[in-house]
């Protein structure tokens, strides 16, 4: 199993291409298959949840293809496929189930394994099933499995008014793709707006759906008889660059992300700004700079365009040795500060009661051997270890490579002392 080993104390200093973002990738692959023809994405991310979307697409028969250096991929879903995604590609990678709407939406029918229980929380589809239904699927749960089909003699999903109970970020992209190919009007009420949403829709719409609304809580879509191919470049990844935002300011130094982009990270910006370090739009990226002097900051994660929980642990990271008492709640997942036993290794002064830490912050953190527990706290620990003195050694890091596009080479590059041991 892979570790990270980093001796610290550097301060990283020079540039780096931010990819395209994972959460946007993994719909728009599964998007290729609302269509027979040729769907070619640009910028997709070098990643292992990537390469399991595509082995889940290969597996129903769908023909995938890389191509080129810039995360070229190709995908043609012919007629006639196997609409199934099985336990073993699903239980590692909850976005499998947006192969559901898709699926249901072109073949009526699919059999899609329930997401395995995740370390950041239960994460149950209980929406999904219902959205979809209210479209007229039929869906049971067996063995494990969502077995969906339509109702005797129907051929297309019907268009619906769908209130999720609360915001679901791949509940809304399951019912935007599935919507497209439905007869009649859907209306997504509580949708979630994350960019990633908003770039789903711009594919889709290149393919011939008619959706309004995207990126505001109410999407309304005319479902249409067919999709086409088409070409599309998958956004850039604010989770990626947030993280090397807190890196770099942790560090105290200075770097440009190239593709970065300021307005997908308002949140993060502000308060990396009220801790002061310095974030500045330059040519089509964003450049950070700290004194490495840095005022802890208090915030609480919530849907776009609040405070991302999958950048909270980053960011605990950095309040950890930023001056005082910071407090971070978080809302979104009931189980998501695993982090938290791993930095107290590090020296690190946390106190968490259910969803709300209190950092002590402003303490030296000293290098030790810590265990991933999930990606972004996989992400937290590594920015740890690049203030720690000494070596720090990051166990379980296939969590880091679900979500993190060559994470250690592209550190690496902005001078820190980072490798991966195999062991
Ligand atoms: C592949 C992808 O895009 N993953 C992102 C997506 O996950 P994901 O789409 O799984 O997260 P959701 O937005 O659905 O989850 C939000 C909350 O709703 C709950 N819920 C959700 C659906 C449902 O049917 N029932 C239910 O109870 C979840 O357990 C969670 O507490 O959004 C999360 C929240 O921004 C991010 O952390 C993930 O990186
Ligand atoms: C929780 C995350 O991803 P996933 O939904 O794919 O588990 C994440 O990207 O931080």
């Amino acid at each position: 199993m892979d570790k990270l080993l980093i001796r610290g104390e550097r301060r990283l200093q020079g540039e780096v291409i931010i990819s395209g973002a994972k959460n946007a990738a993994l719909p728009e692959m599964c998007a290729a298959l609302l269509t027979s023809e040729p769907v070619h994405l640009h910028n997709v991310p070098r990643l292992h949840d990537v390469a399991t979307m595509r082995r889940l697409l290969d597996n129903m028969g769908v023909h995938t293809e890389t191509h080129g250096e810039r995360g070229g991929m190709s995908f043609q879903a012919p007629d006639s496929l196997n609409p199934e995604a099985p336990y073993e590609l699903v239980k590692t990678m909850r976005a499998s189930v947006l192969a559901l709407g898709p699926l249901l939406a072109r073949f009526g029918r699919a059999k899609v394994s329930l997401p395995g229980g995740c370390a950041i929380g239960s994460r149950p589809v209980d929406q999904h099933i219902k959205g979809l239904q209210a479209m007229g699927a039929i869906i049971t749960v067996e063995h494990g499995y969502m077995h969906a089909s339509l109702p005797e003699g129907a051929r297309r999903l019907k268009g619906a008014r769908i209130t999720t109970d609360m915001v679901t970020v791949t509940g809304t992209e399951n019912f935007l793709m599935a919507a497209c190919l439905a007869e009649g009007e859907t209306v997504l009420e509580n949708a979630a707006m994350e960019p990633e949403i908003t770039d789903l829709a711009e594919m889709l719409i290149k393919m011939g759906a008619r959706i309004t609304g995207h990126g505001t809580s109410r999407i309304v879509i005319q479902g249409v008889d067919r999709l086409s191919g088409c070409e599309h470049e998958v956004v850039a990844d604010r989770i990626e660059a947030g993280t090397f935002l807190c890196a770099v300011a942790a560090t105290g130094g200075e770097a440009l992300l190239r593709h970065a982009r300021a307005d997908h990270l308002g949140a993060v910006i502000d308060k990396l700004k009220e801790a002061g370090v310095e974030v500045a739009c330059e040519g089509n990226g964003l450049r950070v700079r700290s004194s490495g002097k840095l005022k802890a900051q208090s915030f609480r994660t919530t849907e776009y365009p609040g405070f991302p929980t999958d950048m909270q642990a980053q960011f605990m990271a950095l309040n950890l040795v930023a001056e005082g008492t910071s407090v971070v709640t978080e809302t979104i997942f009931e189980n998501r500060f695993m982090h938290v036993n791993e930095m107290l290794r590090l020296g690190a002064h946390i106190t968490t009661d259910g969803r709300v830490a209190t950092i002590e912050g402003g303490r030296r953190l000293t290098g030790a051997t810590v265990m991933a527990t999930d990606l972004r706290a996989s992400a937290s620990l590594v920015i740890a270890g690049l203030v720690a003195s000494g070596e720090t050694l990051v166990d379980r890091i296939y969590h880091l490579d679900r979500g993190y596009d060559r994470m250690e080479d592209k550190l690496r590059s902005l001078g820190a002392d980072i490798e991966r041991v195999s062991a």
